[in-house]
C-alpha cells in the first residue's frame, strides 16, 4: 500500500508536484498517467526516498521508505533502467544487490529465470539493449520478493513480446495481493494493463478512478445509427442537447441520446434500423480530453 498525503515537491521556483493525495491499493494494478513533465517520476522518486518532499508525506506499507529496515523486501522499484552502466555481468549486479539484504543465490537465479535473462546473465550489463536493461531492472525490483512494486515506464524499449510479458507479469503480481504501481505514457497499454488509474497534470491529480470510469467520464458517448430512413430519424432526434452528424449516406453519429432511446423512437415511427451501436471511446481519447488543459508542452499542429 502506498499512501501520499499533501505531497509536494518544488525545485526552486518550479513546482513539480503540488499537494497530491492518493492511495495505491494492494491486489490491483494502478497506472500512473500524465503528459511529459507532469511530475510522475518526481512522485515515484519521493515514494522510494530518492527525493525529499517539500511538503506532505508518503508512506509505503505504513512507513516512510527510509524507515524500513530491509527496504528491498518492502518495495521493489524500477526507476531508470539506463542507470545501470556497469562493467559487471547481470548476475553479478544482482548478486551484489542481494548481498546487501542477505538474499541468497537461489533467489537471484529465480529472478533471472522469471525475467528471461538466462542467456545473457553472464554478459556485461554495459552491452545490454534497452529491452534487456528493462528486464534486468525488473529482476532487481523483484529480488526482495517485495509487497509493493513500482515501475516507471516498464515497457519502454521492449518489443511486442516483452510488452505482453510485462503486462502478464504485473497482473500476476497484483493477483498475488501485491501493490503494483506503474507509470506509462502509452494510454492504450494502460487500458489493457491497469485496473485503476491516477492521472497527473502539471503536478496535480486530475483523475483517480477505475479505468472504466475514466473512459466513461472523459467522453460523451456516441451511437452509430444506420437506417434507410436516416434523414427522418435525424429530424426526430433533433433537440438542444443532441448532436447528429451524418457520417455517410444512411449513417448517423448521434451524441447525447442513449442507444435504447433511439431504438424506441425508431420503433414508434416504424423506421427500420440496420445498425445501432454505442461507440466506446478509447482510453487515449478520454485521456486527451482530461489533460487537454494541462499539457506543459503543446505541439503545434503541422501545416
Ligand atoms: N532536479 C530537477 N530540477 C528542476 N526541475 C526538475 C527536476 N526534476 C524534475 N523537474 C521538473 O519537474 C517537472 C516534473 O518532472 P517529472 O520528471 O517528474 O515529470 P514526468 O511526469 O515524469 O515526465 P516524463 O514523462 O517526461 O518523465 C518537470 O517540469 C521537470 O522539468
Amino acid at each position: 500500500m502506498i499512501t501520499a498525503t499533501g505531497l509536494s515537491k518544488r525545485y526552486g521556483a518550479k513546482t513539480a508536484v503540488n499537494d497530491i493525495t492518493f492511495t495505491v491499493r494492494p491486489g490491483v494494478v494502478t497506472g500512473f498517467l500524465g503528459p511529459n513533465g507532469a511530475g510522475k517520476s518526481t512522485t515515484m522518486r519521493m515514494i522510494v526516498g530518492l527525493d525529499r518532499p517539500s511538503a506532505g508525506a508518503v508512506t509505503v506499507n505504513g512507513k516512510p521508505y527510509a524507515e524500513h529496515r530491509a527496504p528491498l523486501h518492502e518495495v521493489g522499484a524500477l526507476l531508470d533502467a539506463k542507470a545501470v552502466h556497469t562493467g559487471r555481468t547481470a548476475e553479478n549486479h544482482l548478486l551484489a544487490m542481494a548481498a546487501t539484504h542477505g538474499i541468497g543465490r537461489s533467489r537471484v537465479r529465480e529472478v533471472i529465470e522469471l525475467t528471461g535473462l538466462e542467456s545473457v546473465a553472464r554478459k556485461r550489463v554495459g552491452g545490454f539493449s534497452l529491452g534487456m536493461g528493462q528486464r534486468l531492472g525488473i529482476a532487481a525490483a523483484l529480488l526482495g520478493d517485495p509487497a509493493t512494486v513500482i515501475l516507471d515506464e516498464p515497457v519502454n524499449g521492449l518489443d511486442p513480446e516483452g510488452v505482453l510479458w510485462v503486462r502478464q507479469l504485473v497482473r500476476h503480481l497484483a493477483s498475488e495481493g501485491r501493490t503494483v504501481f506503474l507509470s506509462s505514457h502509452l494510454m492504450s497499454e494502460m487500458a489493457q494493463t491497469a485496473d485503476h488509474i491516477v492521472v497527473l497534470g502539471r503536478g496535480e491529480i486530475i483523475a483517480d478512478a477505475p479505468v472504466a470510469d475514466i473512459i466513461e467520464a472523459g467522453t460523451r458517448r456516441r451511437v452509430r445509427v444506420r437506417s434507410p430512413h436516416a434523414s427522418q430519424l435525424a429530424d426526430l432526434l433533433a433537440a438542444p442537447d443532441v448532436a447528429v452528424l451524418r457520417a455517410e449516406a444512411g449513417v448517423l453519429d448521434v451524441t447525447g441520446v442513449e442507444a435504447s432511446v433511439i431504438g424506441d423512437l425508431a420503433a414508434q415511427h416504424a423506421l427500420a434500423l440496420h445498425e445501432l451501436t454505442p461507440q466506446h471511446a478509447s482510453l487515449e481519447e478520454a485521456y486527451l480530453a482530461l489533460t487537454s488543459d494541462v499539457v506543459e508542452y503543446r505541439t503545434e499542429a503541422l501545416r
